[in-house]
């Protein structure tokens, strides 16, 4: 029918409405790092780091008051292909691990004082597997992106993405497959840590997904639905959402940014708000981070999920915000300036 509103329509709906950065603020910002009590340009990527969040915030003082990690965990039904070292009920042991402040996120959400949500998507109930039939419908795919768009409820400053998934650098390499080709080998790694036939199962498993959907993966949303899962399609949300507010966003790693590719690829501008937090061991994140056209705050070897990397990068963003905001001027200490 010609006329059926169709449920994604209503997220194409709200990627015609992205806002720019504000381009005054970024000029502000720029001639007061200028007076600072430092060579020009001494302060490196922290520099370009405040004129970012200045842009995005709108104000040449930049802050990070209100950070959060949202962490969207999702099960998926492609772990009966072998393509994961561990369990799927890893996935809820660890949202138990989450909830008591066991995991690796909490220690470094403490350490940086950053707040940490996790958002629990329907963890008995797996997508289903890939190679076999989508993943999710039109429908649930839709209301999942919507769902996620609740990490901006809080109000957050800065918008932190991570994620937990029993198999979801299967569903992250299928989408990387499907949005911008290669081969499957190019797209899978070692993941949570499979051997060389898991590997090879893997790239099996992309493949095989990728032949039986390949009619309709020419729109990017149909990619998110028949090849992700929720917390993917979750972090998408989010991160349309935090777009929609001017707040900026630090993508993690592998599995976050294959949220932020479909983003990317329905509108080419829709990642501006976005930091890359780290580059993840996971292989092929360092392809996708071109792709997308980001340079990584951090390279630190790390390959956990959680939002993990992202979240150290925002004790650097943090650094970055204190020096803009807290250094005297030249004039103000007196200091004499270049000659
Ligand atoms: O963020 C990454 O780059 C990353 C790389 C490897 C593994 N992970 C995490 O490991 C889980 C998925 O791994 P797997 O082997 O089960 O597909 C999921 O919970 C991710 O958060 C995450
Ligand atoms: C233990 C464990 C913790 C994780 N955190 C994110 N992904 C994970 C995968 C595993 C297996």
């Amino acid at each position: 029918m010609a006329d059926e509103v169709r449920p994604f329509d209503d997220i194409r709906a709200l990627l015609l409405q992205m806002p720019g950065p504000d381009q005054a603020a970024i000029a502000e910002a720029r001639a007061r790092e200028s007076e600072l009590t430092k060579p020009a340009g001494s302060l490196g990527r922290l520099e370009e780091i405040t004129a970012f969040l200045a842009g995005w915030q709108g104000s040449a003082r930049p802050h990070v008051d209100a950070p959060l990690v949202a962490v969207f965990a999702g099960n998926h039904g492609v772990v009966a292909q072998g393509v994961s070292s561990f369990p799927q009920s890893v996935t809820t042991g660890m949202v138990a691990n989450f909830t008591a402040g066991g995991a690796a996120i909490n220690q470094i959400c403490k350490a940086f004082d950053i707040s940490l949500k996790v958002y629990e998507l329907a963890l008995e109930r797996p997508t289903g597997d890939i190679t076999q039939e989508p993943a999710m419908d039109e429908r649930n795919c839709a209301a999942t992106i919507a769902y996620g768009m609740e990490a901006l409820a809080s109000g957050p400053d800065l918008l932190v993405l991570g994620e937990m998934g029993i198999g979801n650098t299967t569903a992250a390499a299928a989408i990387y497959h499907a949005l911008w080709g290669g081969e499957a080998e190019d797209w899978v790694g070692r993941g949570t840590g499979v051997d060389d036939a898991g590997l090879r199962r893997k790239a099996e498993a992309v493949r095989a997904a990728i032949a039986l959907h390949k009619a309709h993966l020419a729109d990017p949303l149909e990619v998110l639905a028949r090849l992700g899962g929720r917390e993917i399609a979750a972090m998408a949300g989010a991160i349309l959402a935090a777009r929609l507010r001017n707040v900026p966003v630090v993508l993690d790693g592998f599995v976050v940014c294959s949220a932020a590719a479909v983003l990317q690829a329905l509108d080419p501008g829709a990642l501006d708000h976005c930091l890359a937090g780290h580059v993840s061991a996971e292989r092929a994140h360092a392809q996708a981070l071109e792709r997308l056209g980001k340079t990584p705050i951090l390279n630190l070897g790390m390959r956990l999920g959680e939002g993990s990397g992202a979240a150290v990068a925002v004790g650097v963003i943090k650094a970055a915000v204190a020096c803009h905001n807290g250094m005297a001027t030249f004039a103000e200490a007196g200091v004499a300036g270049k000659e």
